[in-house]
């Protein structure tokens, strides 16, 4: 399963933030998008995501391939912790949650509901789920938020496990994670400034 990105230009507010990116995905690869805050880091992993459409550029990937986790957790506070992960298994034609209870020690926390989490028990549940939709391509947007050092060696531990699977992860991370990975800093593909008002796009919906 392979993501190709093609001069890529992605905007927020209408505006163009990041423009000319181009790269290549392919199984076991892991890249790590690097940048100032601000630069238009979650807004191409965004746009690659699917979540907002490309200004310009192509995103290809094979359908249902891509799996995406962000800051906001979406969790469902009035299930539980294994009742979330069985819901979205669920979603994604998937019924084992054992896996991705084990890999981010959420065991103890199996019938606790998910709006009594903590901070990072909610963001460790958030990533559980990676592991229950069973998709190759793994695009994260600063998965270790409110991680403590345990938490983001697990995070790592079930990266690492997934490329060695074939799997392919693109990161925002501010963090190193240990891992082989490419780095994609995005500094020089910022959009100069004002010069791209985007007339007749359209993030509404988003
Ligand atoms: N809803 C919005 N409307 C207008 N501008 C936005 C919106 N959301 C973000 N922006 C702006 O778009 C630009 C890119 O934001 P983005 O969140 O992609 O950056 P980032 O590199 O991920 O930043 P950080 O490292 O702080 O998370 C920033 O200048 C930001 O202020």
């Amino acid at each position: 399963m392979v993501l190709r990105v093609k001069n890529l230009s992605v905007a927020r507010g209408g505006v163009a933030v990041l423009e000319g990116v181009s790269f290549t995905l392919a199984p076991s690869d892991a890249l790590v998008v690097k940048g100032p805050n601000g630069i238009g880091k979650t807004t191409l992993l965004r746009t690659v995501a699917g979540l907002q459409p490309a200004f310009k550029g192509t995103v290809e990937a094979p359908e249902d391939s891509l799996a995406y986790a962000a800051h906001s957790d979406g969790l469902k506070s009035m299930l539980s912790v294994a009742e979330n992960l069985e819901f979205w298994a669920h979603v994604f034609g998937q019924k084992d949650i054992t896996q991705a209870v084990d890999a981010f020690d959420l065991s103890d926390l199996r019938n606790r509901l998910a709006g009594s989490l903590s901070a990072g028990q909610k963001r460790r549940l958030g990533l559980a789920r990676l592991l229950v939709t069973a998709r190759p391509i793994w695009i994260l947007d600063e998965p270790t938020v409110s991680l403590d050092t345990a938490s983001v060696a697990l995070f790592a531990q079930a990266v690492q496990r997934h490329l060695s699977s074939g799997g392919s992860a693109l990161l925002a991370t501010h963090i190193d994670l240990g891992l082989q990975a490419n780095i994609l800093d995005v500094g020089p593909f910022k959009a100069v400034a004002g010069a791209t008002a985007i007339s007749g796009y359209d993030e509404a919906f988003l």
